[in-house]
């Protein structure tokens, strides 16, 4: 058995290869709604009331742009849709209050006063399209609002526009149109260049930038990459060099854009890289504006280093009507039309509708962009460990004593898996969940669980032992333990001083093992009742018939002892809440030392 520091359990847990199929998706029990908390009312005694989150009615999904009609249809069978467009950002912050979800294309700003408007009811922003740079994404995490995105259904259509403009660019189609609408005839005047032959880079080597470089090897280019993240394998498989920045922008005839805005590629192309660049190369952009410094360009097209630049997107959208680089005479533009194909917009309306509704049913969407994403095949094994980590943290946050403020949380994984096996994120978001849920009115959800239990002050620690033996299962046991806090049930006190709760996973449910020093085993389903008591027979019997004479189902019950006839802990599982008159009862039996009931 080896212990890793919990430095070395958080590097461990690496994140990984998002790469989920888009039907993956699990329940995560009540991800968005119930939440528990303590009744102010009962003394030390853990009554515990349900707050409902509005599951009874319908949610409501404002719809801010224009979305293709099955997915409006699949939104309807779920929710109340208000689809209401062109909103100014006023009209978007009112609306905001009443709405569950909210889906944009790339013509909304999702500002930061959008989610402190929303006054905690916005759940889901749905992003219909690939592009998130005009939704606030810590804004949104930091309100538990979970993004989600539609990255697939549009890339074709993205990779087909390049294409065109690539093409129109070459050969004027654009310029000599308007020409001869205007009644001119000038052959001349819009002699184009051929593709066949001449260099392309493309920049940015993702779902469009690797569709463009297919299309544009089928139209004998020869085709060279700049992505600092791309695999080799895959640019390899396509026929594409992948090199580095200053050699594509400096060997190619044509460069054609395909990069997210991020701070690293604002502005990526300006003064200083068009410099680089050979003179006479033309630029594709269908990725965003903001990658290009719009001024630059325009100096670098007056200069005749740009030759064409065929652009869809821009900085501003919709631009100036007076932008000089719409204007040039060597520019070809359109107005962010890439992801506009009836079929892409089909697509990304049933893609975004399908990850909307789901989040809103509280399932993890595999096109979260702000939550641990973690592959389909993962979620589903790890899912009973989810649950016991929600219980854990649930039940130790309970034997906290009131007045003692939880500051200090250990979770300590065993496994016979290799470390970088076990990606513990969405486990510590489900425990941090358990833990800040019953003592609060904030709602954790797996976006927001990090930064919430940093702004409550709670550190959370993890540690992994690792097991000898066979690692079919994830994991063999998890346990939660609080330091610094004293208890309302002293048996739950370890021996070396924290509350400490411990469980596993029997054929898929999870299971109390352990609480304090002493061995249990009760399924955690429904709450718990633990009584320490004197060992001697007949407990079992009295506390079972209490129970049972006030109608309260017991579904399991375990004792565990330190010895025979000393201390023992007796957990008991009950499906219905016993009233407080039950539990007093319970309290009165002579051998009880103490005692304690659970919501789970
Ligand atoms: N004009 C339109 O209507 C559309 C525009 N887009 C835009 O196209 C772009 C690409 O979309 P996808 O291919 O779906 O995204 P993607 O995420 O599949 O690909 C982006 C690629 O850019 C790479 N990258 C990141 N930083 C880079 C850097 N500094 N230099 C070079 N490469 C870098 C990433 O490694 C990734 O491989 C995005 O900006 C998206 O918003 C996408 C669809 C439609
Ligand atoms: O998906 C993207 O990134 C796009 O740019 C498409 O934008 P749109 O949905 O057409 O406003």
């Amino acid at each position: 058995m080896a212990t890793l520091s919990s430095s070395q359990a958080l590097r461990a847990s690496s994140p990984r290869n998002p790469s989920l199929s888009l039907s993956s998706k699990i329940p995560l029990s009540s991800a968005f709604s119930v939440s528990l908390r303590p009744s102010r009312h009962h003394g030390a005694r853990p009554l515990l009331v349900v707050v409902a989150a509005g599951l009874d009615a319908k949610p409501t999904v404002l719809v801010a742009e224009k979305l293709g009609e099955a997915g409006l249809n699949l939104l309807k069978d779920y929710a109340n849709v208000d689809c209401s467009y062109n909103l100014s950002p006023e009209e978007l912050r009112t609306k905001i209050s009443l709405c569950d979800a909210l889906i944009v294309r790339s013509g909304t700003k999702v500002t930061r006063e959008v989610f402190e408007s929303s006054g905690g009811r916005l759940k889901v922003v749905g992003r219909a399209g690939v592009g998130i740079d005009n939704v606030d994404l810590a804004a949104a995490t930091e309100h538990g609002c979970l993004v989600v995105n539609a990255p697939t259904a549009n890339t074709v259509a993205a990779a087909e526009h390049g294409i065109a403009l690539l093409a129109a660019m070459a050969r004027n189609v654009a310029q000599a149109d308007a020409s001869v609408k205007a009644g001119k005839w000038q052959r001349n005047k819009y002699v184009g260049v051929s593709l066949v032959g001449k260099t392309l880079a493309v920049m940015g080597f993702g779902k469009v930038g690797s569709e463009v470089a297919r299309r544009a090897k089928g139209l004998g280019m020869h085709v060279i990459a700049h992505d600092p993240y791309a695999p080799a394998d895959r640019a390899r498989a396509i026929g594409v060099e992948l090199v580095s920045f200053d050699e594509a922008i400096a060997t190619a005839d044509f460069i054609s854009l395909h990069m997210p805005l991020t701070p690293a590629t604002s502005k990526i192309l300006n003064d200083e890289t068009f410099a680089k660049m050979k003179k006479g190369v033309r630029i594709v952009n269908v990725a965003r504006g903001g990658v290009i410094d719009e001024e630059a360009l325009v100096r670098a097209l007056d200069a005749g280093i740009v030759a064409q630049a065929a652009l869809d997107v821009f900085t501003e959208e919709p631009p100036p009507k007076d932008s000089k680089l719409v204007l040039h005479e060597n520019v070809t533009a359109t107005p962010h039309l890439g992801a506009s194909t009836m079929e892409a917009q089909e697509g990304v309306a049933i893609e975004i509708a399908e990850a909307v509704v789901g989040a809103l049913k509280g399932e993890l969407a595999s096109t979260a962009v702000n939550a641990p994403m973690v592959p389909a095949e993962v979620l589903t094994e790890l899912k009973p460990f989810v649950d016991l980590c929600e219980k854990l943290g649930r039940l130790a946050v309970q034997l906290v004593a009131g007045g003692s403020g939880v500051k200090s949380v250990k979770v300590t994984y065993a496994s016979a898996r290799a470390p970088d096996d076990l990606d513990t994120r969405l486990l510590r978001a489900m425990i941090t969940k358990g833990l800040i849920e019953p003592i609060s009115s904030v709602f954790v959800n797996l976006v927001n669980a990090d930064f919430t239990a940093k702004q409550r002050g709670i550190r959370i620690t993890e540690e992994r032992v690792i097991l000898d033996g066979s690692p079919e299962n994830p994991l063999e046991s998890i346990q939660v333990q609080i330091a610094n806090v004293e208890s309302k049930f002293a048996s739950a006190i370890s021996d070396s001083g924290e509350i400490k709760v411990e469980g596993c996973v029997k054929d898929w449910i999870p299971h109390l093992t352990k609480v304090g020093s002493f061995e249990v085993d009760v399924s955690l389903e429904g709450s718990i009742i633990l009584c320490r008591q004197v060992d001697q027979p007949g407990m079992i019997g009295k506390v079972g018939s209490i129970l049972g004479q006030e109608n309260v189902n017991v579904s399991f019950m375990s004792v565990g002892r330190i010895a025979p006839r000393k201390h023992a802990v007796m957990a008991i599982g009950v499906d219905d809440q016993p009233t407080k008159e039950t539990l007093k009862k319970i309290g009165g039996i002579p051998a009880i030392e103490e005692f304690v009931f659970l919501k789970l």
